[in-house]
């Protein structure tokens, strides 16, 4: 079954619009455990806009599912993955001032860099994933820089849903048959909802992961955390 990994950036979002510690992510992302979740994901950005440094550091002592970090493998966040040394690392490549996650790695021009971080993070025993967008070359490029999985980047997907579905998911169908075909483990993310999730993991069963923060915490508001990590799950089954 693919597991549902719950991205916390948005409880820090509201925790920081403040200065004090309501709410508190930590015992937030632990209580997102105990409702169900199989993951919990951050992705401390270099602004700190939401997730810190030290937060990431305060959930890797307490998490008990699997913490996956995410991020631009800038110095700084090589030494804190290393440090805290999660489950899992999904490489992105994020301009600083990016609003959000706007595009995957093109793992066939930036293959030399991304062999060289995946290595250190492997050697540490951290699994490797690294966010593509679903073109098939691009997949296989991730296997050649020595990745341990893909993370497909859903936002078109997510975008082209309602109009018509078949249509949206047809490149991400291509993009998870490479991954098969390279032996690369596969997870999804970026503005998955109740609405759309359903569909994804229907027509591809092999989705390993799902990393999913700013629309659970949106329906979270209306249905409470734990009925919202419970609804989420039952998509995935
Ligand atoms: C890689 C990815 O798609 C997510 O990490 C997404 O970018 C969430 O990050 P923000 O919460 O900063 O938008
Ligand atoms: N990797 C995607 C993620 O963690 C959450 O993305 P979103 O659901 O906040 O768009």
């Amino acid at each position: 079954m693919t597991k549902l990994s719950v991205n916390i950036n948005k409880i820090a979002v509201v925790r920081n619009s403040r200065g004090g510690n309501l709410p508190d992510v930590v015992r937030a992302a632990t209580d997102i455990e105990r409702f169900g979740a199989d993951g919990i994901t951050v992705h401390p950005r270099p602004d700190a806009r939401h997730i810190r440094y030290d937060d990431v550091r305060n959930l890797a002592r307490v998490l008990t599912t699997e913490f996956n970090i995410e991020g631009n493998p800038i110095p700084d966040f090589v030494a804190l993955v290393l440090e805290v040394r999660p489950a899992q690392v999904t490489l992105v490549p994020d301009a600083p001032d990016a609003i959000t996650s706007n595009a995957g790695w093109n793992t066939v021009a930036h293959r030399e860099f991304l062999t060289g971080i995946a290595a250190r993070f492997r050697e540490r025993g951290i699994r490797v994933s690294i966010f593509v967008d679903p073109v098939p070359e691009m997949v296989a490029g991730a296997k050649a820089c020595g990745a341990d999985r893909v993370e497909l980047y859903t936002e078109a997907y997510a975008r082209e849903y309602a109009a018509d579905p078949a249509a949206a998911i047809a490149p991400y169908l291509a993009a998870a048959e490479e991954a098969r075909r390279q032996g690369l483990g596969l997870n999804a993310g970026h503005d998955l909802s109740l609405e759309n999730l359903r569909y994804f993991v229907g027509r591809i069963p092999g989705t390993d992961e799902v990393s999913i923060g700013h629309a659970l915490i949106c329906d979270a508001l209306y249905y409470g955390l734990e009925n919202t990590v419970q609804l989420y799950k039952r998509e995935l089954k």
